[in-house]
């Protein structure tokens, strides 16, 4: 959606590498017509600016004074739209029969159109509310359902990577939830899909299909080998699950007793590339995770699902240090939540029970955790060059995060937000600890506004244009 040229006035913040955050307390980023950063200045003070030549002049101003700061959007690189109503719902259950218990069978009721307008509205709002600008969204294996997150994506402005679930293996799946045994109708299924995406997006420049084989044990090696075929056809990413849980490892090694490893299947049957996204990857050895890197694939880091599912304690610190490239997943409904922000909390508690065992290096700090929610997500999306950070020629995917301060030294009137009085006070922390306060006790009051490629598609706020 076309917007006028834009200058936002105030603080921001966004992370310039793995350790480092970048503040700049008062700036200006100007953002064109078509949602793209056309310059940055930092310390510009309150006067007038000296701003480009280009007509800015006559640009909207955004400006935020002392009540937060600009930060780029959360990325999420693993989220089941469909599971968004078992949000909190996996008793003590771990994966395999979590997934028959839970998940299939409310998949399968997205066979009903109906179900899918109810669930994927909340889905996209509840996203967006978070400050996620991008999601890599699973749906289910129904062509019409996942058409219409789609739609519904493409509608309220998000980016977004949406998968048709294909899962077609007789022995793992339910009889009651699967796709035909015949991979040339997983295929004509998931062709389906991508056309529809075309047809609302032909250049994929917010929304892009993503080819989503379940995981190895629900699929079939033809359905498999057909998806690689139409990933080498058309440059479709991928996405799948890997190496979760203890029994899925003992079941793969059991349906696939002639592969090396789990990571052995997927590059076996071609769905090991640099635009494949691997979630969990918890018991990967030496050897898969060199191939990993090897081949360029990318991992979703999801440690909410990884805890309430009992799979395991995903080594982030190892598969950094070893060059593989890491985002976040909140893994909803596996994960509890479909904040990105609470991601980045529980990444940091994960690490730290691998550190109690592993020692103080696995530990990832404050800004290493708001990394992967936003560069190494980008990253991970194939899209480090567009989003993750504030860079001139990247779009605005950006959130104001808003940091109220404590009664008294109120500097933001009470209507200005909805909740004023019942979110986190903040004081004259420096900028670094009103950071870790935010990540570890802000939720989505403190998300405003979120902003994607230049259209406002979330506001919690009016605001002061000048
Ligand atoms: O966390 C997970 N959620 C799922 O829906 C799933 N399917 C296979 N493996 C899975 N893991
Ligand atoms: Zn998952």
């Amino acid at each position: 959606m076309a917007c006028g040229k834009t200058i936002y006035r105030g603080a921001f913040v966004h992370c310039a590498s793995l350790n480092d955050l970048d503040i700049c307390e008062n700036g200006s980023i100007g953002v064109d017509e078509s949602g793209k950063i056309a310059f940055i200045l930092r310390d510009v003070g309150e006067g007038p600016q000296h701003l480009p030549d280009g007509g800015w002049e006559q640009a909207e101003v955004i400006r935020v004074k002392d009540e937060g700061f600009f930060f780029p959007g959360f990325i999420d690189t693993h989220i089941h739209a469909s599971q968004y109503p078992n949000a909190g719902i996996f008793g003590k259950s771990t994966l395999l029969d979590w997934l028959h218990t839970y998940t299939f069978p409310l998949e399968s009721s997205f066979s009903d159109l109906a179900v899918a307008r109810r669930i994927y509205p909340r889905v996209v709002s509840r996203t967006l509310s978070h400050g996620t600008t991008t999601a890599c969204y699973y749906a289910t294996t129904h062509v019409p359902a996942t058409n219409l997150l789609a739609d519904i994506c493409h509608a309220r402005g998000q980016r977004a990577f949406i998968g048709r679930v294909c899962m077609d293996h007789p022995a793992t799946t339910a009889d009651y939830y699967r796709d035909p045994e015949d991979e040339s109708t997983t295929l004509a299924l998931s062709r389906a899909c991508i056309a529809h995406i075309k047809s609302i997006d032909p250049s994929f420049s917010l929304l892009s299909p993503i080819l989503t084989p379940r995981f190895a044990p629900s699929c079939s090696v033809e359905s498999m080998r057909a998806l690689a075929g139409l990933h080498r056809e058309m440059n479709i990413p991928i996405q799948t699950h890997i190496s979760e849980n203890p029994a899925e490892c003992a079941l793969v090694k059991e349906l696939y007793p002639d592969h090396t490893s789990y990571t052995h299947v997927y590059d076996a049957v071609g769905l090991l590339t640099n635009r494949t996204i691997l979630a969990h990857a918890i018991y990967l050895d030496a050897s898969e995770r060199a191939l990993i890197r090897d081949r360029g694939a990318k991992i979703s880091h999801c440690p909410a699902s990884n805890t309430a599912l009992t799979s395991g304690t995903a080594k982030v610190r190892t598969l950094l240090d070893e060059g593989l490239t890491v985002g976040l997943g909140t893994d909803v409904s596996g994960g509890y939540t479909p904040s990105v922000l609470a991601e980045a909390r529980e990444a940091i508690f994960v690490s730290r029970h691998v550190a109690m065992v592993e020692g103080e290096k696995a530990k990832l700090s404050v800004a290493e955790a708001l990394y992967l929610a936003t560069r190494g997500g980008a990253q991970v999306c194939g899209l480090e060059n567009k989003i993750g950070g504030f860079e001139v020629g990247m779009d605005w995917d950006a959130q104001l995060v808003g940091l109220p301060r404590v009664p008294g030294e109120a500097s933001i009137q009470d209507n200005d937000l909805d909740d004023a009085g019942l979110v986190d006070v903040f004081g004259n922390e420096n900028w670094e600890d009103k950071i870790a306060k935010w990540l570890y006790t802000g939720d989505d009051r403190n998300t405003l506004a979120v902003w994607v490629r230049g259209r406002l598609v979330h506001s919690r706020r009016s605001f002061q244009h000048s």
